[in-house]
């Protein structure tokens, strides 16, 4: 059972270079052990995860984790241990295997070599990339990459794991790999995901938050999200139709 902590935006205010704001005054708290972010192209999702992650610094406001703030050097450095994020690109290093590269990620956020060789093993069959562990990571598909990606949020032992579009681009049996893979793995690490696929959205996250143009329209529990559809025979519809409620729009 995971402990009820939150991630928390503070009147975030973000802009790239001289373009308006993505982000003003924004306000979220995320407390769900589970939360899918969905919005239209643009409405600023990798964005607030790539602030989430610390990759991004927000012009005004602040991003934390229970008691973790990425602001300043010490606490950065404890907040990216708590706090994972996955990419839509993961870049394989080269002349890494892929277990090598897992561990290479735990190295990363702070263990010993020894440390993170040895916590790559469990996280190698986590997410079912025991065959594979011997192959150089730019030898393996976009799928299994991404699942390399989360093996190594799980070597340092992550709170948090931020998942931008993590399905786009994979194929059926791929997708439903990492299905099974976010419904385990959201007993005991908290899990935010982008995305525009909506199957499944009801088995998967506990949680919906809808952006559209960098402000929260929707955020409930999924079957507070589906009840804004109500009567529509399934899943995949009722999601769809609420969504389109919301934004009025394809995903
Ligand atoms: N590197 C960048 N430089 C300048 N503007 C950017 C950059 N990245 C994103 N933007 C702009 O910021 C806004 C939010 O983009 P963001 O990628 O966060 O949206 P998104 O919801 O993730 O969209 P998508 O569903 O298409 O991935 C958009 O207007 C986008 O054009």
């Amino acid at each position: 059972m995971l402990l009820n902590m939150a991630l928390l935006f503070r009147d975030l205010t973000f802009r790239y270079s001289s373009k308006s704001d993505v982000f003003s005054g924004l306000d979220l708290r995320i407390d769900s052990s589970s939360t899918v972010l969905l919005g239209p192209n643009g409405a600023g999702k990798s964005t607030l995860m790539a602030i989430a992650a610390s990759q991004l610094t927000p012009a005004q406001g602040s991003v934390s984790w229970r008691d973790l703030s990425p602001a300043g050097r010490r606490g950065r450095a404890s907040y990216r241990q708590a706090v994972a994020w996955i990419p839509q690109q993961i870049t394989p290093v080269p002349g890494l295997n892929v277990r090598e590269q897992i561990a290479y990620a735990g190295w990363l956020k702070g263990l010993s070599r020894t440390a993170a060789w040895e916590a790559s093993a469990a996280a190698v069959e986590k997410v079912g990339l025991t065959k594979l562990a011997g192959r150089k990571s730019h030898q393996v598909s976009g799928g299994q990459l991404r699942r390399m990606g989360i093996a190594g949020a799980l070597t340092h032992r992550s709170e948090i794991i931020l998942m931008d579009e993590p399905t786009a681009g994979l194929d059926p049996q791929q997708r439903a790999m990492f299905r099974s893979l976010v419904e385990e793995l959201s007993d005991t690490v908290h899990i935010i995901v982008s995305t525009h696929q909506t199957e499944d959205l009801a088995d998967l996250y506990q949680h919906v938050v809808v952006l559209d143009h960098g402000a929260v329209c929707f955020q409930g529990t999924t079957e507070e999200f589906h009840s804004l559809a109500s009567g529509l025979a399934s899943p995949r519809g009722q999601a769809e139709a609420a969504y389109a409620q919301l934004v009025g729009g394809e995903f």
